[in-house]
């Protein structure tokens, strides 16, 4: 499904959430929503699945707008950090309701899941650990198979085994049925492999879209003597240094062939590095 966001403003009060918002999504990708603290990710994601509506602009979805809107909102399923689900229902009640509410729920893989987290479907909400009430949101939201799966932050307590089955249970959900999959996160390292485009959110407006691979190639980090780097790094622009017993590691944004030249060892830089920076430059 085709996404447009078209200068979006959300105020809360005298705070403006998202600022002047524009930006498309065009096909079905896993996108990575990134940005700092208070950046605007949730406040988008909430008017992307027609939970709330903005202060100015729209977002269009398929041509239409998601706000009050019963067979969009269908196409979009929104997990949060937490908070997903009533307290006093069983999980499999949850499950039971949202096979109603999703036309392309999955009940096989919510039920291999509900194993594989080796959850019980009886146990009420209310009773469930942290990791378990994400377990039971990640099931929900790869299940619910709706064309736009939204994931906000939504490993709250899952330890780094139970981490990495969601991502690899994801990725192949995805490659079997491609659907727009937009996941924000601050565990950025962990997961960036998995995206194929990342946006990065500023302060309520849009710092960068740019797809995941073009990012990668866009920056690099060489290692060498403190001398050949200091050599090599004039004129460049540079990320960051670190200095260890005569050595020096340099991060600089541009094209990495430029480095390769150099004799110097050359890397690719962590996305997650790549935001701060880029967070950072914009608003400076
Ligand atoms: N209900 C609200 N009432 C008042 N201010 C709000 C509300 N929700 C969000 N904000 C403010 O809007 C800004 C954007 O918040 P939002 O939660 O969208 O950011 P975020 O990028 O998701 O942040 P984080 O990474 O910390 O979750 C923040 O300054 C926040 O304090």
């Amino acid at each position: 499904m085709k996404i447009e966001v078209k200068n979006i403003t959300k105020k809360y009060g005298e705070k403006l959430a998202l600022n002047s918002l524009t930006f498309q999504l065009d096909e079905p990708k896993i996108y990575g929503l990134l940005g700092r603290n208070g950046a605007g990710k949730t406040t988008f994601m909430e008017i992307l699945a027609g939970q709330i509506l903005a202060s100015d602009g729209e977002i269009l979805i398929d041509g239409e707008n998601p706000f009050d809107n019963q067979s969009l909102t269908e196409s979009v399923c929104l997990i949060k950090e937490g908070n997903n689900f009533k307290k006093d229902l069983t999980m499999k009640n949850i499950l039971k309701i949202n096979s109603y509410f999703y036309p392309s729920w999955d009940q096989k893989l919510a039920d291999t899941l509900v194993k594989e987290y080796n959850l019980n479907p009886k146990a009420k909400v209310k009773t469930l650990s942290k990791g378990m009430e994400s377990a039971l949101g990640i099931i929900v939201g790869l299940a619910s198979k709706a064309p736009i799966t939204v994931f906000d932050e939504p490993y709250i307590g899952l330890d780094a085994a139970a981490r990495k089955k969601f991502y690899n249970i994801l990725l192949e959900e995805f490659e079997d049925e491609p659907r727009t999959i937009i996941f924000s996160t601050h565990l950025i390292d962990e997961v960036s492999l998995m995206f194929e485009e990342v946006i990065i959110l500023q302060e309520g407006k849009l710092a960068l879209q740019e797809d995941a691979d073009v990012l990668r190639k866009r920056s690099y980090a060489v290692s060498g003597s403190l001398e050949q780097v200091k050599a090599f790094i004039q004129n460049k622009e540079v990320i960051t240094t670190k200095q260890l017993a005569g050595m020096m590691t340099a991060y600089v944004f541009g094209n990495m062939e430029e480095a390769k030249v150099s004799g110097l060892t050359v890397e690719g830089v962590p996305i997650q590095d790549l935001m701060i920076y880029l967070t950072e430059r914009k608003g400076a």
